[in-house]
């Protein structure tokens, strides 16, 4: 399987305060990646870092077999994804504000935009302004725009806040179906259940590391855990 996302020896320091020190991650092409820590582990960190926002201290990042650096601009139209809360034009329509961002990718046809909150399911509120969209609608936007510009690797950070059961199971079949169709996922998230039902592999970060890396199935065989979350709290409480 070819390798999509390579992190080496990543360091990142705010002032004073080490997040991220020496840390190696790999994610292949089509795995859904769980990307598990405590809060403040530095998870939304590491995403940035992977997405360009901010810039690495130390170590490399490899995207679809490119260096992330200043020149690496071409490779962010390959990436898409939700950091923190998704932030739109409240003032207008779904759809209106998917176009915004399609526009950044030299624009799409509506056609494309209607798939796209078919999709994710709120197709019926498209014309509606986001202002009038719940929290789990405005998540289910976030996905879509996530997804405009066909991205091959697909970044969420927490995708499931805000959803209710239905809407949690929804957006896990939605993201089996995107990794069928050969993206490569990264999911950070405290939903533990959720992430077991979806992810084929995950990686724990705590320390400013990854402290483990593997399939659900091998971790948990290996430590003779009922579930995810048992194995995770246990491993933090030991690391
Ligand atoms: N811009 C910044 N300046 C200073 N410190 C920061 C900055 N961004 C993050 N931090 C600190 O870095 C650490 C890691 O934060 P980060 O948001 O990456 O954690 P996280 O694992 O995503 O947490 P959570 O699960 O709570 O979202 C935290 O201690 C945070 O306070």
């Amino acid at each position: 399987m070819d390798t999509v996302l390579k992190l080496s020896g990543v360091h990142k320091t705010f002032k004073n305060k080490k997040v991220i020190e020496g840390l190696n991650m790999e994610v292949k092409k089509g795995e859904i990646y769980g990307f598990l820590g405590e809060n403040g582990a530095g998870k939304t960190t590491t995403l940035k870092m992977i997405m360009g926002l901010l810039k690495v201290d130390k170590g490399n990042i490899n995207v679809l077999n490119n260096e992330m650096n200043n020149k690496s601009r071409k490779i962010f139209c390959r990436i898409g994804g939700i950091i923190e809360a998704p932030v739109f034009y409240d003032d207008l329509s779904g759809l209106m504000n998917l176009k915004l961002h399609g526009n950044l990718f030299g624009g799409f046809k509506e056609e494309k935009y209607m798939e796209l909150l078919e999709l994710v399911g709120i197709k019926d509120s498209a014309k509606t302004k986001v202002k009038k969209y719940s929290l789990g609608m405005k998540q289910r936007l976030g996905i879509a725009r996530a997804l405009v510009n066909d991205p091959e690797l697909l970044i969420l950070d927490e995708p499931s806040n805000g959803l209710d059961p239905k809407g949690m199971r929804d957006v896990r079949e939605i993201l089996k179906k995107l990794s069928k169709e050969g993206k490569t996922i990264i999911i950070s998230s405290h939903l533990l259940g959720d992430i077991e039902k979806v992810c084929t592999k995950i990686g724990i970060i705590a320390r400013g590391k990854i402290v483990r890396e593997g399939s659900v199935d091998k971790l948990l065989d290996e430590n003779n855990n009922e579930n995810l979350e048992e194995y995770f709290l246990k491993l933090i409480e030991e690391v």
